[in-house]
């Protein structure tokens, strides 16, 4: 899996067109939050096997912050090895719930769609981190 994490001050999506047939249905299309933590996240292959990890990573960066809500935003442009959707939307919905789990206020990007956004990142030294993780 690949992770960007920007702190915003502001974010705001608007979910335009089904990029994938297996898109997900969703109610809401929109969505804009403040003092959030935006997680774009590339899930590859076998990535169920790095998810203890990726919430360790994404509380740890919560706590330096103190921030306590995260947007997780499904994002397949930062790897080319991707996995296939079936699987990176049941990696991304067990990551949601394991995030929920430790008290994390989450709001997940609909899946499979192409989506317009605005970002409003803070720009101090923590404010953008990257992660790449290995099953
Ligand atoms: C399109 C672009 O503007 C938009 N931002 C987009 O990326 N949309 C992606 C993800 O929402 C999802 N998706 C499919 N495979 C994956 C994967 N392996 N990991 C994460 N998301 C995936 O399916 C869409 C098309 O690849």
């Amino acid at each position: 899996m690949k992770i960007l994490m920007l702190h915003v001050d502001d974010f705001s999506y608007e979910a335009k067109k089904k990029a994938i047939k297996s898109a997900e249905n969703v109610s809401q299309k929109s969505y804009s939050t403040s003092n959030a933590l935006v997680v774009f996240a590339t899930v590859e292959p076998n990535d169920s096997k790095v998810l203890d990890d990726v919430v360790k990573d994404i509380v740890e960066q919560l706590n330096r912050l103190k921030v306590n809500e995260v947007v997780l935003y499904p994002y397949a442009h930062l790897s080319s090895t991707l996995a296939k959707p079936g699987e990176a939307i049941k990696v991304l919905l067990k990551l949601e719930e394991m995030l929920k789990e430790k008290g994390v206020k989450v709001h997940r990007a609909p899946f499979g769609w192409y989506k317009s956004f605005q970002i409003k990142c803070k720009g101090h030294p923590l404010a953008e981190l990257s992660k790449r993780y290995s099953p």
